[in-house]
């Protein structure tokens, strides 16, 4: 007698496929090539290379490439975001002190559409009144503030968790 071989069929639950790779560009900007040194009560002791170092590291660990930028210029910036659609799955961003006050960066995130998350090593809403406002906050989908330069890496797993629930919908 023939024996039927049963065949399992994709479930719905299955069908969360996970890219090999992810690339993730994280940003800062002005002042912020100063952490190590700059108000380390408000900031932390660690440099802007060590956080970058222990992205990369995370990152290594999580299936993702992290590039790297610093700039005290907003156009710089704006540069490297309006480049970032269709290179990276998905940003961090550090504005600084333009978190406060760029329209511009906040056009821009909104006009490339790549899933940001707002950084931020101190917590701002904690903070003088005028860094209460934050210009890019509506144009991301989630931010992370308040842990020191640990925001960085808690902000890519972050970031990851974002992509992966996307990709499993
Ligand atoms: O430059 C910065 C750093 C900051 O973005 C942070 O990481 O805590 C907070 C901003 O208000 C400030 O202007």
């Amino acid at each position: 007698m023939a024996t039927k071989k049963a065949v399992a069929k994709p479930s719905a639950s299955k069908k969360a496929t996970r890219p090999n790779r992810r690339r993730v560009l994280v940003l800062s900007g002005p002042n912020l090539q100063l952490l190590g040194t700059r108000e380390p009560e408000i900031y932390g002791r660690d440099t802007l290379d060590d956080i970058h170092a222990r992205l990369v590291a995370r990152g290594s660990e999580l299936r993702v490439d992290v590039d790297t930028f610093q700039s005290n210029h907003e156009g710089a910036l704006l540069d490297r975001i309006g480049g970032s659609r269709g290179v990276y799955d998905g940003l961090l961003l550090n504005a600084g002190a333009y978190t406060h006050t760029s329209l511009a960066l906040f056009d821009a995130l909104k006009a490339v559409g790549v899933p940001c998350i707002e950084v931020h090593v101190s917590n701002p809403e904690a903070r003088e009144a005028y860094r209460h406002k934050s210009m890019v906050a509506p144009a991301c989908v989630a931010k992370i503030s308040g842990f020191g330069p640990d925001s960085y890496v808690l902000a890519l797993e972050g970031l990851v968790r974002w992509l992966d629930r996307r990709a499993s919908r």
